[in-house]
C-alpha cells in the first residue's frame, strides 16, 4: 500500500484535480490519499488557506464575512463543476464554510486553527464527493475518525503517540481508497490543531508510518527535488536520491518543498519518500531514503537558505571559565517559552539563534533586558538581519577539505560570514550571513559544486 499526498498547486483547478485522479487510479496500491488545501492557480493568486486567515480574522474582528466566504466557497464550486458535480452535492461545502463563526472555539488561536483546517477538511470532503460521482470507490475519512491526535499550540501543533495506536486500529484495507485532509489533528479536548503551514506533508508521513506503508509519495509542483532552491539558482540539477538527514537539514533551512517535521514519523517507519510532479508523474522525481547503504555520488546534496532568522549576541570577558552562565541564559528562554535553534560559542562571546517566529518585538526588549540584568555581559547584541545558509551532503562526512571548498568562493564573493558552524553534523556545514547576502551564497555555492 502507498500513501499519496497532493499538494495545494496539484489541487487548485479542476483540471489538476482531474490529472491527480487519474495518478491515483494508475495504481491500486495509492489506497490512502491525503489532499492540500486549493493552492494558487497563477502568480498573484491567493492560496484558499490564506482566504481561510482572512475569514477567521473578520470573524474574530465582528466584520462582514461574506464576501470572502463567497470568494472561498467558489474555489471549491469551480472544481465540482469541472466535474459536473450537482449543486445539491456542492452545497454541503457552502453550510459546513457558513456554520464555522458558529462553533465555539476555546479562544482566538483555536478559532484561526479551525477555521485554516477547513482549507484541507473541505477538499478532501469534495474529492471523495467527485470521486464517487466519477464511480471510484472512495471515502472521506476526517481524522477524528481515525484518531489523529495532536498536543502543543493550536497553530503550531505535534502530533501525539497516541495516533499511531488508533491508526493500528483503523481497518484501512477493507476501503479501495480513502481521502483524508492534511494540515490539521485533533486535540485531547476535542479541538482542532493544525500543524506548521505547508503542514499537510506531515499528515501523509504520520498516515504512511500508522499504515506501514511501502511508499509515501508526495506529489508536487516541480520534477525533483533540486540540488538549489529553482527560485534562486537557474535551472538546478535535480536529486534522484537522498538521505532522510540530508532533507531535514536541507528542508529545515529553506527547501520548503518537503516540511521538515514530516521526515520524523517516515524516519520512525522507516518509510521511503519519493517526491514528484503532479504534471509529470512518469519523471522519477527524488527518492528520500534511509542512510543505511547509502552511496552518496556527490561531495553536496543540496545548498540552502533560510531567512527567518534573528540572533543574539554576547561577549563576556572569561566566559569560559563562568559556570553556569548558559544555564542562566536558557532559564530566561524557558521562562518566556522561547526556544533557541543554535548555541554557537567561542571563549568570550555566544551567539544564540532564533527563529523568528517565536518571537515580537516586545518579547525581543523583554527577553534582551532579562539578560543584561542577570548575566551583566560586555556586549549585549540584537542581530535582527540574520540568515543561515545550509551545505549538506552525506559526502562530506569524514572528508577533508569540504570546509575550504565552500568559504574560498564565498570569500572571492566579498560574502562576510557571521558564523560557521561545522562538527556537531558530520553531513552539514552552517553559516550565518546577513539576508542580503543569502541567495548570493546559495548561488555561488551551487556554481562551485555543480556547475563546473
Ligand atoms: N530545492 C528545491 N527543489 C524543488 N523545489 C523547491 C526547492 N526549494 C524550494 N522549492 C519550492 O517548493 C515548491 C513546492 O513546494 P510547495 O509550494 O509547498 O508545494 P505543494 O503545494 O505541492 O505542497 C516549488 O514550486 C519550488 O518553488
Ligand atoms: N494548506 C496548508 C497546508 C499545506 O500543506 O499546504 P501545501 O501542501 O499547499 O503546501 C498551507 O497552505 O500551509
Amino acid at each position: 500500500m502507498k500513501v499519496v499526498k497532493f499538494g495545494g498547486t496539484s489541487l487548485a483547478t479542476g483540471a489538476a484535480v482531474k490529472q491527480a485522479l487519474n495518478i491515483i487510479t494508475a495504481d491500486p496500491a495509492r489506497q490512502i490519499v491525503v489532499v492540500s488545501a486549493p493552492g494558487k492557480r497563477h502568480d498573484g493568486d491567493i492560496k484558499v488557506t490564506d482566504l481561510l486567515i482572512r475569514y477567521a480574522n473578520e470573524t474574530i474582528n465582528g466584520e462582514d464575512t461574506a464576501k470572502t466566504v463567497q470568494e472561498i466557497f467558489e474555489r471549491y464550486e469551480t472544481i465540482g463543476h469541472f466535474f459536473d458535480l450537482p449543486d445539491e452535492k456542492i452545497k454541503i461545502i457552502k453550510e459546513l464554510l457558513v456554520d464555522l463563526p458558529k462553533k465555539d472555539y476555546p479562544n482566538d488561536e483555536y478559532l484561526l486553527a479551525a477555521f485554516k483546517a477547513h482549507g484541507e477538511r473541505l477538499n478532501a470532503r469534495l474529492i471523495a464527493m467527485i470521486m464517487n460521482h466519477l464511480g471510484i470507490k472512495a471515502r472521506f475519512v476526517d481524522p477524528t475518525e481515525a484518531g489523529i491526535m495532536v498536543t502543543g499550540a493550536p497553530n503550531d501543533a505535534i502530533v501525539n503517540p497516541e495516533t499511531y495506536r488508533n491508526l493500528a486500529g483503523f481497518k484501512y484495507e477493507v476501503y479501495d481508497r480513502l481521502v483524508f485532509p492534511g494540515f490539521f489533528g485533533i486535540t485531547p479536548s476535542g479541538h482542532i490543531a493544525t500543524f506548521s503551514r505547508g503542514g499537510s506533508d506531515i499528515t501523509g508521513a504520520i498516515l504512511a508510518r500508522g499504515f506501514h506503508a511501502r511508499l509515501y509519495e508526495n506529489f508536487t509542483d516541480v520534477d525533483a527535488i533540486f540540488s538549489a532552491n529553482p527560485n534562486v539558482v537557474d535551472d538546478p540539477e535535480p536529486i534522484r536520491t537522498m538521505t532522510y538527514r540530508e532533507m531535514r537539514e536541507l528542508s529545515y533551512a529553506g527547501f520548503s518543498v518537503f516540511h521538515d517535521e514530516a521526515l520524523i514519523p517516515a524516519i520512525q517507519g522507516q518509510i521511503p519518500i519519493n517526491v514528484k510532479n503532479t504534471h509529470a508523474p512518469e519523471k522519477p522525481g527524488t527518492m528520500i531514503v534511509p542512510e543505511k547503504g547509502f552511496k552518496p555520488e556527490n561531495i553536496i546534496t543540496g545548498v540552502a537558505s533560510g531567512k527567518h532568522f534573528s540572533a543574539l549576541y554576547l561577549h563576556k570577558y572569561l566566559l569560559n571559565k563562568e559556570a553556569g552562565f548558559t544555564l542562566r541564559i536558557l532559564d530566561i528562554l524557558e521562562k518566556h517559552n522561547v526556544p533557541y535553534e543554535h548555541m554557537p560559542s567561542g571563549i568570550d562571546d555566544i551567539s544564540i539563534i532564533f527563529d523568528k517566529k517565536f518571537l515580537n518585538d516586545q518579547l525581543i526588549d523583554v527577553l534582551c533586558d532579562e539578560i543584561q540584568n542577570k548575566i551583566n555581559p560586555d556586549r549585549l547584541e540584537w542581530i535582527d538581519d540574520y540568515s543561515i545558509t545550509m551545505i549538506v551532503g552525506e559526502g562530506m562526512r569524514d572528508r577533508v577539505g569540504a570546509a575550504a571548498g565552500i568559504l574560498q568562493p564565498l570569500a572571492d564573493a566579498h560574502i562576510s560570514l557571521q558564523m560557521i558552524n561545522q562538527g556537531a553534523s558530520q553531513i552539514s556545514i552552517m553559516l550565518g550571513t546577513k539576508r542580503a547576502d543569502a541567495d548570493k551564497a546559495v548561488q555561488v555555492i551551487y556554481h562551485q559544486f555543480f556547475a563546473n
